[in-house]
């Protein structure tokens, strides 16, 4: 079975341990049948044979080594039992450690496609939960089911050699339960599948939840999402109550089934007993070891209950495991190179599954060139800087970096190259001075502020009760939304890229600051190549050339000037902003 076979590669390095710990689990197991035997050696010598006085008498030594006979067995086989579960523990933790980090790196290596089609809650649950189920199943159930049937052959074995007739009247209730047993598996197995997904609702609505608890605020809609998380919440406890039902159903007849070993040995044994085919003793281990038989038929339902959970959890750690994102890095790169940041789109098209977006786009920016787009929201902006650092891979056309289409380049080297302040800006939950520093942690500290000060951020980082050192809150919390994008700007900076990619970034700023941002970009001290979205033209004025971007096609293309001239788009907007705040951009782009 694959999911088994999964396992089995991930024991790597604890196989060993693991398959000790089992043969312990059967040794331990199948010394239960000893203690019986010494019962039955004890009842027939000393009880109810024919000599049992004379024998209490004349015997004493044997009774005395039988009794501590049984208390070493019983020792033993709870020493076994702990060093059996302190294997299976060490095992199954290390094993968990490994799968953990193996998922964290390949969840970290995906595409942006993966993460457009995995939610957050759904990947945290596979993460937590159901990793902790499979190593649950790992140390717990496949050693409870190795046990129970170590027991259980150990006893139809010990059966065989005291009477064959006994055992088989005994084995005739095996074929029943095992069928009802099947039947409940089948009937429970769709329900932990579905089980497993209203979990991963459930964690998904917590997790947007708390992300998103300003915007609930905002809207003082915390009623209509208590009773949102309220629904989820039911819908998951129905259904772990109804699979829990289920077992329900089916447990009269095993419950039935396993009192019926206690009825059959009773009547069957009580009758050999009388006959003289077997003795008292005989008798009693049969009575001791019955529960081998019937306990397993008691814990069936939970076992199978605990298997369907186990394969729901594996099979979904398993999908992680093995998806592949479309767009790899292949660590061929020994010398990261800087490149001189030249960009060439040609006739680029681009879908989101099937939805194009961009459409035969072609243009190029030589180094050191300012290029920015401006367009309608949804026209494509965004798509199509993303396909630069190859956040996403092309439908048709190239998208060429220095000349070499960047699906040939290597990935780590590429995006090395390229700066980016993304629009919707994340910042982490760790100190100023970190979230500046996060391309290249070792910085100076000079440098880190020298880059704050060019994107008008350090004024109001100085300010702050801890300066640098202030810790923001997680995605920025405690930062207004211009701050954070200077900070994000800033970071951007820093790794002084060939090519930076600006997304909007100065949108949350006042005009002042944006002007002293603008000049910090003109005035860079290292070479960079600057692609910037914006829908001010105070912000477009100065590039070298302005893109505008129409349902996912360049409908103008050209200077300020040129475009001011064309009448078109461009005009349009600059007429509206301009005479919308009183601001004058005069055609030639001069303030
Ligand atoms: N991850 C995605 N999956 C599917 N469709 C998407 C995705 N991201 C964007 N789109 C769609 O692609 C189109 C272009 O989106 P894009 O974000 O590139 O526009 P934009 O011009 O940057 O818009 P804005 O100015 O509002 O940021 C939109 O119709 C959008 O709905």
């Amino acid at each position: 079975m694959f999911q088994l076979k999964w396992l089995w590669q991930n024991l790597l390095g604890d196989r060993v341990r693991y398959i000790f710990a089992l043969c312990l689990s059967v040794v331990g197991s199948s010394l239960t049948i000893i203690n019986p035997y010494i019962g039955q050696r004890i009842v027939d010598t000393f009880i109810a044979g024919d000599n049992a006085a004379q024998n209490l008498t004349d015997e004493r030594a044997l009774l005395i080594g039988l009794c501590l006979g049984m208390i070493g067995f019983s020792l033993l086989r709870t020493g076994l039992a702990y060093f059996s579960t302190m294997l299976y523990e060490r095992a199954s933790q290390n094993m968990l450690f490994r799968v953990r980090i193996y998922l964290y790196n390949k969840i970290q290596n995906q595409d942006m496609k993966y993460y457009d089609h995995n939610r957050t809650g759904d990947l945290m649950t596979k993460m937590t939960g159901d990793l902790d189920m499979v190593r649950h199943s790992m140390a717990w159930i496949i050693k409870t089911v190795i046990e129970s049937l170590t027991v259980f052959a150990a006893a139809v074995v010990y059966f065989f050699f005291i009477d064959v007739g006994l055992t088989l009247w005994l084995l005739i209730l095996s074929p029943p339960i095992f069928i009802v047993a099947f039947i409940f598996a089948r009937r429970v197995r769709p329900m932990y599948t579905d089980l497993r997904e209203r979990l991963s609702q459930l964690n998904t609505a917590t997790q947007e939840n708390i992300a998103g608890n300003r915007v609930v605020k905002a809207f003082a809609r915390e009623e209509y999402e208590i009773r949102k998380f309220d629904e989820k919440n039911v819908n998951y406890s129905k259904a772990n109550k109804a699979a829990a039902m289920v077992w329900l159903d089916y447990f009269p007849y095993l419950e039935i089934f396993a009192q019926a070993f206690n009825v059959i040995l009773m009547l069957a044994g009580g009758l050999l007993v009388m006959n003289g085919r077997i003795t008292f003793g005989e008798f009693s281990a049969f009575s001791v070891l019955i529960w081998g038989l019937s306990n397993p038929m008691r814990n069936i339902g939970i076992i199978i209950n605990d298997f369907q959970r186990f394969f729901a959890s594996l099979h979904k750690i398993i999908e992680v495991y093995y998806a592949h994102p479309g767009i790899v890095n292949n660590h061929m790169a020994t010398i990261k190179r800087r490149y001189e940041g030249r960009i060439q789109f040609d006739q680029v098209s681009f879908k989101y599954d099937n939805a194009t977006v961009l459409d035969n786009i072609s243009f190029t920016v030589e180094p050191g060139e300012t290029i920015a787009i401006m367009g309608a929201t949804g026209s494509g902006k965004t798509s199509l800087i993303n396909l630069i650092p190859r956040f996403y891979d092309v439908a048709k056309g190239r998208v060429l970096v220095d000349g070499t289409d960047v699906r040939k380049l290597e990935l780590d080297e590429l995006r090395g190259n390229i700066g980016v302040a993304t629009q919707d800006v994340l910042l982490f939950s760790d100190t100023i001075d970190g979230n500046l520093a996060y391309g290249d942690p070792e910085m100076p500290e000079e440098d880190v502020m020298k880059f704050a000060k060019l994107a008008a951020a350090h004024d109001f980082i100085r300010k702050m009760p801890e300066g640098y050192d202030t810790i923001v809150g997680e995605r920025g919390v405690g930062l207004s939304g211009g701050q954070k994008q200077r900070i994000a700007l800033g970071r951007a900076m820093a790794v002084q890229p060939p090519i930076l990619i600006l997304d909007d970034t100065t949108s949350a700023v006042d005009l002042e600051t944006e002007a002293h941002i603008q000049k910090s970009l003109r005035e860079l001290e290292f070479s960079c190549t600057k692609i910037i979205i914006a829908q001010r033209v105070s912000t477009t004025a100065e590039a070298d050339r302005i893109l505008i971007l129409d349902n996912g096609r360049v409908i103008e293309e050209g200077t300020h000037a040129e475009l001011l001239a064309k009448r078109g788009y461009y005009y349009d907007v600059f007429m509206l902003q301009n005479e919308g705040i009183g601001r004058q951009v005069t055609a030639d782009g001069q303030k």
